[in-house]
């Protein structure tokens, strides 16, 4: 699975975004280092503050799968905004915990624009307790 496919997977995962209050649909595609991918899609609440981010429904999925912190070798992220989307401040906290700071984060649009980064890039400075320690 490279990159390209995983942004693709990111893609028809946005499909399944259920977002009837913003209309702004993302998907997520993470790629574990042995090789599954988990999907991800924002869901929405009419209670606002109940929405999930596309990121931390696939990172959970994969959590509830049983993977573990560390488990994650990319996060792909795709929605329809100018640039590479950018993730909001709930899930890079959740990124840098679950998906470790080196995760590899591939931030996409439908455009094509691609930035890669990392967790710990996302999160300066971040509040962050090893969970494996
Ligand atoms: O990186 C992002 C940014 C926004 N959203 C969702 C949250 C909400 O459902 C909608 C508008 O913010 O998009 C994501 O899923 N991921
Ligand atoms: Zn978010």
């Amino acid at each position: 699975m490279d990159q390209q496919q995983l942004m693709q997977e990111a893609k028809t995962a946005r499909q399944k975004a259920y977002a009837p209050y913003s209309r702004f649909q993302v998907g997520a595609a993470l790629l574990t280092r042995d090789g599954k991918v988990f999907h991800g899609c924002n869901v929405e609440n009419a209670s606002y503050g109940l929405c999930n981010c596309a990121e931390r429904t696939a990172l959970f999925a994969a959590i509830a799968a049983g993977y573990k912190p560390g488990d994650f070798a990319t996060l792909a992220v795709v929605g329809d905004t100018d640039g590479p989307i950018a993730p909001c401040g709930a899930c890079r906290q959740v990124i840098i915990e679950l998906g470790s700071p080196t995760l590899e984060v591939v931030l996409t649009n439908l455009k094509g624009d691609v930035e890669v980064t990392s967790a710990s890039a996302l999160l300066p400075g971040a509040f962050y307790l090893d969970p494996n320690a």
